[in-house]
């Protein structure tokens, strides 16, 4: 299984659908469009944050056990940011203590029942879009869901900063697979078919490396 990480905007749908028609895989993706608690979120946070939190990972959860039945699917974001997301909506009075506590026991509770735990225990490899703070709101506009404008809400420039920032050491941190980093701002795999050759050529060769590719 090949996990896709990055910030909001940062092109792990697009890429997820790249990836998986390149490697005749299948790509599963964040339950965004029809999820009913994430504008709520947008509009309460204080309010909804634990909602949507568990709501994600029930989702998440569904979508890996999906998944790793087949090596080289694709998933457009790993378990290990929605901690992100939360705790850092914990650290801005989003949620109490006592709802971190029961999300960080549940989420490592859930995890010891993943299936693949007792053969692999991670991901084959994580693919991690990095993208600057004026790409991320190009591609925010560009996408044009209406919630997560920087217009509606005057708050939210702080927000994907904040996010933004988590991310840098998120992604140093991470030890749980390999790891490759693609540059989302110098890479237009949606546009332009030569970067987006270059892309898969770099994760091609991570693959290879780890032996899940021919
Ligand atoms: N590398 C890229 N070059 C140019 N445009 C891109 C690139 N990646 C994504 N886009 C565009 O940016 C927008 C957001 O992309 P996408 O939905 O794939 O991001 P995402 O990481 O899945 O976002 P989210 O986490 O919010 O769901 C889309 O309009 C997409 O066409
Ligand atoms: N609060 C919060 N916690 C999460 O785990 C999480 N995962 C994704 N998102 C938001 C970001 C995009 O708007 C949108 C699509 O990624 O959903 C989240 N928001």
């Amino acid at each position: 299984m090949i996990v896709l990480s990055g910030a909001i905007g940062a092109g792990k749908s697009s890429l997820a659908t790249v990836l998986s028609e390149h490697l005749g895989t299948e790509a599963f993706y964040e339950q965004v469009d029809n999820n009913p608690v994430l504008p709520l979120f947008y509009k309460d946070p204080k309010k909804y944050a634990f909602l949507l939190q568990i709501y994600f990972l029930n989702k998440r959860f569904e979508s890996i056990k999906k998944a790793m039945v087949q090596d080289n699917n694709v998933l457009d974001r790993s378990i290990y940011e929605d901690s992100l997301f939360f705790h850092m909506n914990a650290d801005m009075g989003r949620a109490t203590p006592q709802e971190v506590k029961v999300y960080d026991e549940l989420l490592a509770n859930m995890m010891q029942e993943l299936p693949y735990a007792a053969a692999k225990k991670a991901p084959d490899l994580l693919v991690h879009l990095d993208i600057s703070y004026d790409t991320m709101i190009h591609r925010i506009e560009k996408r044009g869901r209406s919630y997560e404008q920087p217009e509606q809400d005057p708050t939210l420039p702080e927000y994907y900063h904040n996010l933004l920032s988590r991310y840098d050491g998120w992604y140093d941190d991470y030890d749980y697979s390999p790891k490759m980093k693609i540059d989302g701002d110098k890479y237009d795999f949606v546009e332009n078919p030569e970067d987006r050759q270059k892309v898969l050529d770099l994760i091609d060769e991570q693959l290879r490396v780890r032996g899940t590719l021919d």
